[in-house]
């Protein structure tokens, strides 16, 4: 029997494939045109017979003509940019013109409408809306999950209307492949068909197969501050990546992806979500991690993300950095104006090749002139600006000397050339004094700049006394480099004490696990971030490393600044298969609580060896890759050492398997893998609560076939 429905559908997509390929030879014909005009505008430009330069007033007349051919060629290239950009879109639709369509009643005499819905919008050459994009206000009565009585909201107005049908059409190019009639939800057959796709090195997008109370978090925009804490494989990177997307396109007007911000947690996890936004049509933000963003702003030499991964990752901390990353210490601080104020030295000289420019003994006069009762961070602004007078003023007195004006006039013409760039052709005073001046500013922008960037605060000093003021002992600096720890502080105590650090532009901040903040770390993203909006998104069950913070806390640190936050949870999981899931389900430890549901099916038994010794893992690894035939095995280490120790054994023992990858759990956070190995889950291996989180990570990056080994004693966790 010939399924009408199918039929329709399948004509309707013929219908809409012709007019995106008509679109696309209109737009490939007029960028031809507007390219081959562009050339023959430049030709004409440069050969034409009208250029003359021989009278001021010719000149004149020559560049008027110049003028505006450049603006007829300004004019030409904003419509080649539009059109590239309309060809694009046109493009991304021919792949896959639609995935879904909602037939809506608007409760008026009208008869119902189908609303088809794509990566991207597109009317025809007629104006008519063929696709809408899965962004625009309509398309959000496709991922609501009821049907019936409905609204969506354009422009802050409620339209109230009933969803007659949901439905879902798989597409490739022209072709119809299937389609579902959804009634609750979205259909589970599309979903599981995107999640049983093997993994790529990226990070795909789910726009076609968005789940409501993902679609919720995407299209929040009414609360300025969202914290989501989703079970591993919930989706919460790519909610993110979505709502970015989302913001992108609703608030276009208003913003572009220079007002984004994404903080990930290491080098390989930007790479791997790298390929999303754009594959949506969207250019990327800037996306850095935590160590990136504060070794920006403090402008030292931070330790690399190598060795701040396995600081993170040792089973302790020491006590000097605990305190720095605990919220009381942060408190103080914020807190400590009268321990700044009393502290006599606040001052750095400012120094030139090994001499004293301008001494703190300077500065302190100048900071004595300022009102004693203000606050410290007005003071220290104050004095920057009369020293920075100060300066100019020496700087012009100085220039006016006759050392230097003798200086000026015996320069040889090289030297001339060399601070100048021209011969001096005037020697009147006056001019003398303009060269002099010249030549000193240059001579000593470090100090004009030192002022600027505030290098005559001795933060070290502040930093030092704050410390021991609260600890009553000393902080001892023990290497060259600095930890992002201390990094934090500084620039704690630089926003506190010497000057405003902020980042007005940055409408969007989204951090992606923010479990593994410090509460210093948190409350100084909050203090720099006053005018942007943060989506937080993290697991407590994957707080693997030795720095780490409750959601409770993060609330707690955002509403004592008199802001709500907006908590969702996120407890379905999309990655794993059932029987994997299952496993890490029984290793939480945050919210006992919370029940995981498996979306996918159940899939094959996660399967447990005894190792004796190397050479009985060589022989269980050789099984695997024979099961697996050929298709890749990530292997799990619980740390860097012993992924270390591991890839250099398979180097020597196994030296033309390519299939097998070995990664610490501190670099696979937040990846995923088709089948994954754990490693070494043996009882003196995984002991701790941490470990039990270390567990829970490692087991979940798994998507089909789960493989553990353990040596002596299988780890008390998975018994
Ligand atoms: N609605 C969806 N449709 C299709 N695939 C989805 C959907 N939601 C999540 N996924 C898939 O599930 C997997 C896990 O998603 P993602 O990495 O975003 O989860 P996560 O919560 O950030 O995971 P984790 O915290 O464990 O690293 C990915 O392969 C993603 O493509």
């Amino acid at each position: 029997m010939v399924d009408t429905e199918f039929k329709k559908e399948q004509e309707y997509l013929q219908f809409v494939y012709e007019r995106l390929e008509a679109t696309e030879q209109t737009l490939r014909d007029s960028i031809e045109q507007n390219k081959t005009e562009g050339i023959a505008a430049l030709k004409n430009m440069s050969g034409d017979s009208s250029l003359n330069f021989d009278s001021t007033l010719d000149n004149l007349d020559t560049f008027l003509g110049l003028e505006m051919k450049s603006r007829e060629i300004d004019q030409m290239n904003i419509k080649l940019k539009a059109a590239l950009a309309l060809l694009e879109k046109v493009e991304r639709l021919l792949q896959s013109p639609y995935f879904g369509k909602v037939t809506v009643d608007f409760l008026d005499d009208e008869p119902n409408e189908g609303f088809y819905i794509g990566i991207n919008g597109f009317a025809d050459e007629e104006g008519d809306n063929l696709i809408y994009d899965w962004r625009s206000p309509i398309a959000e009565l496709f991922y609501n999950d009821t049907l019936g009585n409905s609204s969506y909201e354009v422009n802050q107005h409620t339209i109230d209307v009933e969803i007659k049908s949901r439905r879902q059409l798989i597409v490739e190019a022209n072709r119809l492949l299937n389609y579902f009639d959804t009634t609750v939800a979205i259909q589970d057959d599309v979903l599981l068909e995107a999640l049983e796709q093997d993994t790529t090195e990226q990070m795909k997008d789910i726009t076609a197969t968005i789940q409501n109370e993902q679609n919720v978090i995407i299209r929040d925009t009414k609360h300025p501050i969202l914290l989501v804490n989703g079970v591993a494989g919930s989706g919460k990177t790519s909610t993110v990546m979505q709502r970015i997307a989302y913001l992108l396109y609703s608030l276009r007007k208003e913003i572009t992806s220079d007002n984004v911000l994404i903080l990930s947690p290491n080098n390989q996890f930007i790479n791997y979500i790298s390929n999303v936004l754009p594959s949506l049509g969207e250019k990327n933000p800037l996306n850095m991690t935590l160590l990136q963003f504060v070794g920006q702003q403090v402008n030292w030499k931070m330790e690399t993300e190598e060795e701040y991964f396995s600081r993170i990752s040792q089973p302790t901390v020491d006590k000097q950095t605990a305190v720095l990353r605990s919220l009381e210490f942060v408190d103080f601080i914020k807190q400590a104006n009268e321990v700044v104020a009393a502290e006599g030295d606040l001052f750095r000289d400012l120094m030139h090749k090994g001499k004293i420019i301008i001494s703190k003994e300077k500065m302190m006069d100048i900071y004595q002139t300022t009102p004693e009762s203000s606050p410290m961070i007005d003071r220290i602004q104050a004095t920057k600006s009369r020293l920075a007078s100060y300066w100019e003023r020496r700087l012009i007195a100085q220039s006016k000397t006759h050392a230097i004006q003798d200086q000026i006039l015996e320069m040889s013409e090289k030297m001339q050339m060399k601070h100048f760039g021209e011969l001096i052709t005037e020697d009147n005073e006056e001019k003398v004094i303009e060269y002099g001046e010249q030549l000193l500013r240059k001579k000593y922008r470090g100090v004009t700049k030192g002022i600027e960037q505030n290098k005559w605060v001795d933060l070290t000093r502040i930093f030092d006394a704050l410390y021991l003021h609260y600890q009553k002992e000393s902080y001892v600096h023990s290497r060259e480099v600095l930890t992002v720890d201390e990094a934090v502080i500084y620039l704690l105590i630089m926003n506190t004490f010497v000057e405003r650090i902020s980042f007005p532009l940055m409408r969007f901040v989204l951090i992606d696990e923010v479990q593994d903040y410090t509460p210093a770390q948190m409350s100084l993203m909050s203090d720099l971030f006053t005018k942007s909006d943060f989506t937080m998104v993290g697991d407590e069950n994957q707080a693997i490393f030795n720095s780490s913070i409750t959601f409770q806390e993060i609330a707690d640190i955002i509403e004592n600044k008199q802001k709500s936050v907006q908590r969702y949870d996120l407890v379905n999981s999309y990655r794993s298969s059932g029987a994997i899931t299952k496993v890490f389900s029984q290793l939480i430890t945050a919210n006992q609580k919370i029940e995981i549901i498996p979306v996918r099916p159940q899939g094959n038994e996660p399967k447990v060896y005894e190792v004796s010794d190397k050479d009985d893992f060589k022989g269980i690894l050789e099984q695997i890759l024979m099961e697996l035939d050929g298709k890749s095995l990530t292997i799990i280490t619980k740390n860097e050492q012993e992924a270390e120790e591991l890839s250099n054994y398979l180097k020597e023992n196994l030296p033309f398997v390519f299939s097998i990858k070995v990664l610490p759990i501190s670099l696979s956070k937040g990846l995923e893998f088709d089948n994954v190995l754990v490693y070494n889950v043996s009882e003196e291996n995984y002991q701790s609560e941490r470990d039990q989180r270390i567990l829970y990570t490692a087991v979940s990056r798994g998507m089909q076939n789960l493989f553990v080994t353990y040596k002596g004693n299988l780890s008390k966790f998975l018994q």
